[in-house]
């Protein structure tokens, strides 16, 4: 017999699709007009949807694919239990090998990392279902809220006004930002937008004096606000030295200035501005060393990579006992990881910094009602589960694209995008100064 408690798997839809995303430069390249995500939903056999939300390109596809085949019949409250079916799925090794991740970004690929990235979504999925089925908000089921409210940064990036002609693209009404007062514009428009009062400025674009400048730029503008500079590795232990010298008064803290414990370690022990990462430290197994050498003092999670809400929690207590700072890092990404992201700050003690997101960005959505940021802030909704509702149209449109693309843009690739524009675009050696 069937009860509105039985929490039985009894299906589990995964829906591709291709959102749109504006011109925004990394030192990698440039993002595509269209970047995936994969929608998950699992239905309980009372007929109870969670949803959830990771990445979408090939790689995360071909692996949710068998994971969602050996969740039916299982229980939606059996979140351990999702590592171990995880560990199951076999991950084609040329997947991995010597591949860096999402541009680059988030160091050398691992199958475990690959597995981690799509647990997440099926996490949260199965923690929506089982809010909705309890009755109870997912912060709830995570221990409960020490916040009202969540608050995040402004993500500020240098851009283009468009994406390269003759490449179908959505049109975004940001415009261009190549330099100092160009950066300025857009973080007035982000805190006239949605209220944010920090300020993360996406570097390693251009040369570090014309990033100094800028962050320069924005702190005449806004001054007293906390500032950030993230250039994702691009920097020598040298420049970014110089970079911290003088950059020291404004900064709240520098993120990824270079690459490896080795090089963080060394920058961290000659300048007094915290280091942050979502480079260095990806993974559990790399705490002990970054820590024991000091060579961070800001975790950057996200639960997409560390494989969870829950995880994120074990992160953050980690990070507590070590005091080391904690905050949350964004790739693009959709309401329902908003959602997700902003329940489990929540249960965060001692979250010092405003998190990251790129949701300001994306211009689609496939739930009913947009998040709003109200003075930099999401607001925690008590509603059971996530709190936010599918679309189906705007899914099915999301996926049609999706299922329309010739494969080119499936899977994210910042330099090919690069390339579109500048057809001599090799990614940069590191480090690029
Ligand atoms: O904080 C970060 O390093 C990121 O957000 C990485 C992202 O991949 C970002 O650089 C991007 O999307 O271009
Ligand atoms: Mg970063």
């Amino acid at each position: 017999m069937t009860t509105e408690r039985d929490l039985t798997i009894s299906e589990v839809r995964l829906t591709p699709v291709l959102i749109a995303d504006p011109p925004l430069l990394n030192t990698q390249g440039v993002h595509q007009p269209y970047t995936p995500r994969l929608i998950v939903e699992v239905v309980t056999a009372a007929g109870i949807t969670g949803v959830g939300e990771t990445y979408g390109d090939t790689k995360y596809l071909e692996l949710a694919r068998p994971f969602a085949d050996r969740l039916v019949g299982r229980q939606v409250s059996d979140l351990g239990g999702l590592f171990t079916v995880a560990d199951e799925v076999d991950v084609d090794a040329a997947r991995v090998e010597n591949a860096l991740d999402v541009g680059g970004q988030r160091g050398v690929q691992t199958a475990d990392k690959l597995r981690l990235s799509v647990v997440s979504g099926f996490e949260v999925a199965c923690l929506d279902a089982l809010g909705k089925a309890l009755g109870l908000p997912v912060h709830a089921l995570l221990g409960g809220k020490v916040r009202d409210a969540v608050e995040y940064s402004a993500y500020l990036f240098y851009k283009w006004a468009d994406h390269p002609a003759g490449v179908p693209s959505e049109k975004d009404d940001w415009g261009e930002a190549v330099d100092p007062a160009g950066i300025v514009e857009q973080a007035r428009r982000f805190t006239e937008r949605y209220g944010f009062t920090s300020f993360k400025l996406k570097g390693g674009v251009f040369p570090p004096d014309e990033e100094i400048a800028a962050i320069r730029a924005l702190a005449e503008a806004f001054p007293g606000h906390p500032l950030r500079l993230d250039p994702n590795g691009a920097w020598s232990v040298e420049t970014s030295l110089k970079v911290a010298a003088a950059l020291g008064d404004v900064l709240e803290y520098l993120e990824d200035p270079t690459l490896g414990t080795d090089a963080m370690a060394e920058v961290a022990s000659r300048t007094s501005i915290p280091l942050a990462t979502n480079m260095c430290v990806t993974t559990f197994a790399e705490i002990k060393e970054a820590f024991t050498r000091d060579a961070v003092q800001v975790v950057l999670s996200d639960h997409h990579y560390w494989g969870g809400l829950r995880n994120t929690r074990e992160l953050a207590a980690i990070c507590r006992t070590f005091g080391v700072g904690v905050s949350m890092h964004s790739n693009t990404h959709l309401g329902i990881s908003l959602a997700a992201m902003t329940q489990v700050a929540s249960t965060i003690p001692g979250l010092h910094h405003a998190c990251d997101s790129h949701y300001p960005w994306q211009s689609e959505d496939v739930i009913t009602e947009r998040i709003a940021f109200e003075g930099g802030t999401v607001k925690v909704t008590d509603t059971p589960g996530l709190g936010v509702e599918l679309d189906r149209d705007k899914l099915a449109f999301l996926h049609q694209r999706w299922l329309d693309d010739d494969g080119t843009m499936r899977d994210r690739d910042d330099e090919a995008a690069m390339r579109v524009a500048d057809p001599e675009w090799t990614p940069p050696a590191v480090p690029r100064w």
